[in-house]
């Protein structure tokens, strides 16, 4: 049985922020908070343990009172570089990791995610949610940064990203992983929805989720 108590939540706040023109997107307002603290908040509830990913303005970051670890791979190589630095820093038997960009995400997340991991002898979880399939429609897809992984996987992600591997749903898929929808009656449709530009914020923070 996982506890709950056992992972450590990972921030995810070390892009580039290119479509939002460039900013820190972890330090944008977000219902009176920086975004990346108020998704710090969301995930503590959850778990043990937070720390924080990020790249730039660590000083910005440090003052939220959690550890903030700069990606241990140069030049921004993406998420999966916050995975590592993670792992690396992780000192919990499961990590937790929750990008800084989607304010609303579940607030049984850690608990639905560890459950079905125990439940499958997973060493991975990751949350899929409903998502516009461009033809009208919705279609269920995987949200590969919303991740429970045990720690003892980081040697496996450091020889994967030594080789250059980047993609995190080709790493996961060489490990036993279990996808968990968040699709059930009463889970929100807007849990997993991310901002990527300042408007998408805007209107997110105006939805009546809390
Ligand atoms: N540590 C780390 N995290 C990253 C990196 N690139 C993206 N992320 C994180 O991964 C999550 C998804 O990021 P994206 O929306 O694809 O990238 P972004 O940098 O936030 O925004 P764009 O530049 O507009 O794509 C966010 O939580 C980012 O902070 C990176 O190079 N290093």
């Amino acid at each position: 049985m996982i506890d709950t108590q056992d992972i450590t939540g990972l921030v995810l706040a070390g892009g580039r922020g290119s479509r939002m023109g460039g900013v820190d997107k972890g330090l944008q307002n977000f219902r009176g908070l920086p975004l990346a603290l108020h998704t710090l908040m969301r995930l503590q509830m959850q778990v043990g343990h937070v720390m924080v990913n990020a790249n730039r303005n660590l000083a910005a970051y440090e003052a939220f009172g959690a550890p903030v670890w700069p990606d241990v791979i140069a030049d921004y190589a993406g998420p999966l570089a916050g995975f590592l630095t993670g792992l690396e820093r992780c000192e919990t038997p499961w990590m937790l990791t929750v990008p800084c960009d989607t304010p609303l995400f579940p607030l049984d997340l850690a608990a639905r995610l560890a459950a079905a991991a125990d439940q499958a002898g997973a060493d991975i979880a990751m949350a899929a949610a409903p998502e516009d399939d461009g033809a009208g429609g919705t279609a269920v897809r995987t949200q590969p940064v919303f991740c429970l992984l045990r720690v003892d996987l980081l040697e496996s992600l450091v020889a994967f990203t030594q080789a250059g591997g980047r993609k995190i749903d080709a790493w996961t898929a060489q490990h036993q992983h279990v996808v968990v929808p968040f699709d059930q009656p009463g889970d929100d449709p807007l849990a997993f929805f991310n901002a990527n530009t300042l408007a998408e914020l805007h209107s997110l923070e105006g939805s009546g989720t809390p």
